[in-house]
C-alpha cells in the first residue's frame, strides 16, 4: 500500500510537503518530524523546518489548536474543542478496526459463503478551510481503519494543520506513505482525481467543486464521498423553552465566523414569540466578543480572507437592499489591538424582515449572517424549511415531542438536531441530503464508505457440471 501511494504522488511521503499553489507559504518545504522535547510549534521560514512538540498528550492538544487558529482564524476555544473531536474520532476508528466483520451463509449441501472487508486502496481526501484539522482526522482515521492508505489535500488557506497530523501518526507508527500531505488548490486536486491508482475521493467543500470531484471521478468510476454546502433550517416553535433555543439559533450561526456547513441560517420563529426572540437573540448577539482569537475570552474569530470577507460584507448589503432589517452587526469590525486592524473581522449580524425569495436565504453565505424568518403553522414552515436544493442539516425547537419527531421526519436533511444544534460527536453519521452530498462521515456506517465486500463461496462437496 506505501508503493502505491507513492506511485499515485512521486516524491511524497508522511509529511512532505508539495505544492503547487503559490498561495501556500510552504511551498515545497519539507516538515521534519520534530526531535526536542516539549519543543514549541514554530516554523522556520527560512529553512522551512517545523518542530513539533513532543510532550503530553495535553500539551499537545494546545500546541496543534494554537496552530489551528493561526490557519484558521477560529477563536481558541473552538479550536480546542476541534482537536478534541479529532482525537476522539481517530481513537473511536482505532477502535472500530477490530470490529470489521464479515457475515458467514449457510448453502445447501453444506457448501457456504463468507463476506470478507476490504479495503479500497489509495483513497483521495480533499478538505475545506473551515474545520482544516478535523476534517484530516475525519477522513483519514476511518480510510486508515479499513486498512487503505490516503493522500490528503488541505485547502490551500488552511495548509498547516494537517502537516501536523501526519507527524502524529508517523511518531504512533503509521508507516511512511499511508497518511500523505499534498499542499495545493484546484490543480492539484484536479490530478489527484484523475489519477488511476486512487480508488476513491472523499471531498469536503462547495457545490460547484464537488460536481466536479463527482464528475472526474465518474471518469475512473471512482467511489466518492461528497460533503457539500448547505442552508440549513432552524424551526423554533412557540412552546419551545425560549432560551434553550436562544442559544440553538447561536450555535446554529456563529461557531467558526459563521464558516460551518451545517449552519442554521435560515431561522424559522412561530410569530407568536418572534417580539421575544428577537430581543434576546439580538442582545446575545451584540454580546460575542469579536477580536484575537487566542484569547481565552475571545467568542469569534476572523473570516478566513478578505475576498471572502467581501463577499459576505456584500450579501448582508444585499439584503438590505432587498428589504431585510439589520438588527446588529454586519459590518467590519476593527479591533482596538494596533496588530489586528488589517484582520478580517466583521461583527455577527441579525436579519429581520426577511423572505423566503431573498439571496440572503437562498444562498449559502458562509459568514455569520443569520436570516430570521416568521411562520404559522407547523405545515407551512416544513414545507418552506424544504424548499431549498441543499439538505445538510435542520433544527427544531419544541416541548411537544411528537411535534419535534414529525418534524424530524418530514425535514429533507441529513441531519435533524432536536432542542440544540451543531453538536457533532463522532459516533454519529454526519452528511447530506439532495445538493449537500451523499456518503456519510463519523459513525460506523462510514466503515461502508472505506471498504469493500468480497464474497467466498466454498464448496464441501462435488461440482455439479451440466456439460
Ligand atoms: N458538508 C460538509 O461536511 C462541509 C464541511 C465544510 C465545508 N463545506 C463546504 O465547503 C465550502 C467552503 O469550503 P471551500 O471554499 O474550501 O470549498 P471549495 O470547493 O472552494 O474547495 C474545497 C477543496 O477543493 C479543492 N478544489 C478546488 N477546485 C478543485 C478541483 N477542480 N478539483 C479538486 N479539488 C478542488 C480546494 O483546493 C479545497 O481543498 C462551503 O460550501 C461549505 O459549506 C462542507
Ligand atoms: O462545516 C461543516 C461541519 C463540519 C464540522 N467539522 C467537520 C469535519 C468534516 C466535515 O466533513 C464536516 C465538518
Amino acid at each position: 500500500m506505501a508503493q502505491a501511494i507513492l506511485d499515485v504522488m512521486p516524491g511524497a511521503s508522511t509529511g512532505t510537503v508539495q505544492v503547487s499553489d503559490p498561495l501556500n507559504f510552504w511551498a515545497g518545504k519539507r516538515v521534519e518530524p520534530r526531535q526536542q522535547k516539549n519543543a514549541e510549534p514554530v516554523f522556520e521560514p527560512a529553512t522551512g523546518d517545523c518542530f513539533f512538540l513532543l510532550g503530553s498528550r495535553w500539551e499537545k492538544r494546545e500546541k496543534i489548536a494554537k496552530l489551528e487558529v493561526i490557519n484558521n482564524g477560529k477563536s481558541i476555544t473552538e479550536a480546542l474543542v476541534d482537536i478534541d473531536i479529532a482525537w476522539q474520532c481517530i481513537e473511536y476508528y482505532a477502535g472500530l478496526a477490530g470490529a470489521l466483520a464479515g457475515q458467514h451463509v449457510q448453502l445447501p449441501g453444506g457448501a457456504f459463503a463468507y463476506t470478507r472487508r476490504e479495503p479500497l486502496g489509495v483513497c483521495v481526501g480533499i478538505g475545506a478551510w473551515n474545520y482544516p484539522f478535523q476534517i484530516a482526522a475525519w477522513k483519514s482515521a476511518p480510510a486508515l481503519a479499513c486498512g487503505n492508505a490516503m493522500v490528503f489535500k488541505p485547502s490551500p488557506f488552511t495548509p498547516v494543520t494537517a502537516v501536523i497530523l501526519a507527524e502524529i501518526y508517523k511518531e504512533a507508527g503509521v508507516p511512511d506513505g499511508l497518511f500523505c500531505v499534498v499542499q495545493g488548490g484546484a490543480e492539484t486536486g484536479t490530478i489527484l482525481c484523475q489519477h488511476p491508482k486512487v480508488a476513491k475521493v472523499s471531498f469536503t467543500g462547495s457545490v460547484p467543486t464537488g460536481k466536479k470531484v463527482m464528475e472526474m471521478s465518474a471518469k475512473g468510476v471512482k467511489q466518492v464521498t461528497l460533503e457539500l454546502g448547505g442552508k440549513s433550517p432552524l424551526i423554533i416553535f412557540k412552546d419551545c423553552d425560549l432560551e434553550n433555543a436562544v442559544r440553538g439559533a447561536l450555535m446554529a450561526n456563529f461557531l467558526t465566523q459563521g464558516q460551518v456547513c451545517c449552519n442554521g441560517t435560515r431561522v424559522f420563529v412561530q410569530k407568536d414569540i418572534m417580539p421575544q426572540f428577537l430581543e434576546e437573540v439580538v442582545k446575545r448577539t451584540k454580546a460575542i466578543l469579536v477580536g484575537d482569537p487566542l484569547l481565552d475570552s475571545t467568542r469569534m474569530g476572523a473570516l478566513i480572507n478578505k475576498p471572502h470577507l467581501e463577499k459576505v460584507l456584500g450579501f448582508v448589503s444585499q439584503a438590505k437592499l432587498q428589504g431585510a432589517r439589520v438588527l446588529c452587526g454586519g459590518e467590519r469590525f476593527v479591533p482596538s489591538d494596533p496588530k489586528l486592524v488589517n484582520g478580517y473581522f466583521m461583527s455577527p449580524c441579525v436579519l429581520d424582515n426577511c423572505r423566503d425569495d431573498m439571496t440572503c436565504v437562498k444562498e449559502e453565505i458562509f459568514g455569520p449572517v443569520m436570516s430570521v424568518l416568521p411562520f404559522d403553522t407547523e405545515e407551512e414552515v416544513v414545507q418552506r424549511a424544504n424548499n431549498t436544493t441543499f439538505g445538510l442539516a435542520s433544527g427544531v425547537f419544541t416541548r411537544d415531542i411528537s411535534r419535534a419527531h414529525r418534524v424530524a421526519e418530514n425535514l429533507e436533511a441529513g441531519t435533524c438536531f432536536i432542542n440544540n444544534y451543531n453538536i457533532s460527536p463522532v459516533e454519529v453519521p454526519f452528511g447530506g441530503y439532495k445538493m449537500s452530498g451523499f456518503g456519510r462521515e463519523n459513525g460506523q456506517v462510514t466503515i461502508e464508505y472505506y471498504s469493500q465486500l468480497k464474497t467466498v463461496v466454498v464448496e464441501m462437496g462435488d461440482v455439479d457440471n451440466y456439460f
